[in-house]
């Protein structure tokens, strides 16, 4: 089990579809099942500012520079406020998607600058403290599907937003930068084959937990 006096940082990536808010949920109850406090969060988004924030991105045209500020801007707002207390507290936090998602999206999808988005996730991740390293996932879960199928179970879904509207060959690119964020940094990452049914999905997020002891 996890020592119950430490705060855990788990985020959920994956293209739009890829199944993460399907299992978010259980997996939050596996935790307060194993005694822990939960914070389900997400991004953009988790506070109220940053939920206007949301609104914009999601829906209003904007070249791939403002798009990736008002992430960040989100972001930093949201770790304050949200992530770094629910931490302090000793809280485990569950983020549907975070700074792997603007690398994933704004860079390898729109083509954005890396190491511009570099700088910024530098900025807004370091919390003010002197020697503190930077804010990261103790564990990032990566819900990795072929964009087809994504494709079809949003297209039986729901009406698409701004990014779901865009086209394979995007997604395509976007899946391709998770997998070179995961080649960067191997650890913090678990790879979950999400063209499964749901079921056996589940089995596999599951053991990527109780692997590390966190529940039962
Ligand atoms: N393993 C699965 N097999 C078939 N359909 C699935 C599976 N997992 C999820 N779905 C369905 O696919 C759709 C997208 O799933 P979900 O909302 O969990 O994805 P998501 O990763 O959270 O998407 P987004 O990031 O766009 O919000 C939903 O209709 C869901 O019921
Ligand atoms: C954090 C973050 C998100 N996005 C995109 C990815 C999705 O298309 C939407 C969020 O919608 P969801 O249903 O909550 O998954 O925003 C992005 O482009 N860049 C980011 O940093």
């Amino acid at each position: 089990m996890t020592n119950s006096t430490q705060g855990l940082f788990v985020t959920f990536e994956g293209i739009d579809g890829a199944g993460k808010s399907t299992h978010i949920a259980g997996l939050a109850d596996a935790f307060r099942s194993a005694g822990r406090t939960v914070t389900l969060t997400r991004e953009p988004g988790g506070t109220p500012l940053a939920e206007k924030l949301r609104a914009l991105v999601l829906n209003d045209p904007m070249d791939p520079l403002c798009e990736a500020l008002l992430m960040f801007a989100a972001r930093r707002h949201h770790l304050l406020e949200v992530i770094e207390p629910a931490l302090a507290r000793g809280e485990v936090v569950l983020c549907d998607r975070f700074t792997d998602a603007t690398f994933a999206y704004q860079g390898y999808g729109r083509g954005f600058d890396l190491s511009v988005l570099g700088s910024l996730e530098q900025w807004v991740q370091h919390t003010g403290q002197d020697g503190q390293p930077l804010r990261q996932p103790d564990l990032t879960v990566w819900f990795d599907l072929p964009p087809e199928v994504a494709a079809q179970r949003l297209s039986q879904a729901r009406s698409p937003d701004r990014f779901e509207a865009l086209p394979t060959e995007f997604f395509a690119r976007v899946a391709h930068g998770y997998g070179q964020r995961m080649a960067g940094d191997p650890q913090r990452f678990a790879r979950i084959s999400a063209n499964q049914p749901v079921e056996a999905v589940w089995q596999e997020v599951q053991s990527v937990f109780r692997l590390r002891g966190w529940i039962a």
